[in-house]
């Protein structure tokens, strides 16, 4: 598949220069919607899941730009309860979870996709399952919807578990989605980045989506699904850099930034242009 900023139909208006984007941006700022991915994207990656925090500047550049634009929010794989004590302090973000399957909208309760919710039990079962049969070094993530299988500090497993993996989709009848040292197992239910952006920019002026993996280029291409029928609309798709599956993301991408780090610098400069 060729990159999606290169296909005839869904060539970017994007202007690749980030200076000039955050110009058009500011035209229409109250009409505007951000989206943050979160591992890989606001939080630098490591060895345990359940260790990572945002890097240091990217909350407060967050924090600064929310009263300057309509709606900033979080898609993640993440359940939406660790998104909320990673994110905390952070007033009226929405926070989408699971893909979508959980969302709070502005520090509200966590709502649940009820057709999802029949698939407690099975996930719990699979973690189990998980535990039990993976070889020692697989890291089993038990997110209540989902499991993720990751193998990122002993990556000779990465081909067993991608195995074990799909076999046990197929015998459940679930979905995967891969990722970085990761695969995760998920119900039969329809929600991924994409649908969730699709929704939300439906009357939005301008979007930008910040992503780092390969479940983010689901959500750029809902951003140009929407440029595409829409000449007045201005979508923006940012990669952040990353050495696993980060050349395909910054295939689709308009702009890459190189780190975390480097995207609080840069949306710290964003708030400026938007002030
Ligand atoms: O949608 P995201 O917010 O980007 O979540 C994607 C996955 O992120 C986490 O795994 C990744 O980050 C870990 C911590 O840095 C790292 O150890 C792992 O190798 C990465 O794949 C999370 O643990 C997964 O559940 C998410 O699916």
């Amino acid at each position: 598949m060729p990159p999606l900023n290169l296909g005839s139909d869904q060539q970017p208006r994007t202007p690749m220069d980030a200076d000039e984007a955050w110009r058009t941006t500011a035209g229409r700022a109250a009409g505007t919607v951000l989206f943050f991915d979160f591992d890989g994207t606001l939080a630098p990656v490591g060895d345990d899941p359940t260790a990572v925090q945002p890097a240091p500047n990217v909350l407060a550049a967050i924090e600064a730009l929310a009263p300057r634009v309509r709606r900033i929010a979080i898609v993640s794989a993440r359940p939406v309860e660790f998104l909320r004590d990673r994110l905390g302090g952070l007033a009226g973000v929405d926070l989408y979870g699971l893909y979508g399957l959980e969302h709070s909208y502005s520090g509200g309760d966590t709502v649940t996709e009820p057709a999802a919710l029949p698939w407690v039990p099975t996930m719990a079962e699979l973690a189990d399952l998980a535990r039990a049969e993976l070889p020692a070094g697989t890291l089993v993530e038990f997110k209540r919807l989902s499991v993720a299988l990751h193998w990122r500090t002993a990556p000779r497993l990465g081909e067993a578990v991608q195995e074990w993996g799909q076999a046990q989709a197929d015998r459940l009848g679930l979905r995967v989605q891969g990722g970085r040292m990761v695969l995760e197992l998920k119900p039969p239910v329809d929600r991924d980045k994409g649908m969730v952006i699709g929704e939300l920019i439906r009357d939005a002026e301008a979007a930008w989506y910040f992503g780092d993996d390969v479940s983010d280029i689901r959500a750029f291409a809902a951003v140009r699904a929407r440029a595409a029928t829409d000449p007045d609309f201005f979508g923006v798709c940012v990669a952040v850099a990353n050495p696993e599956t980060g050349q395909e993301v910054a295939d689709a991408a308009d702009l890459t930034i190189d780190s975390p780090a480097a995207l609080g610098d840069f949306l710290s400069q964003a708030s400026h242009r938007l002030a």
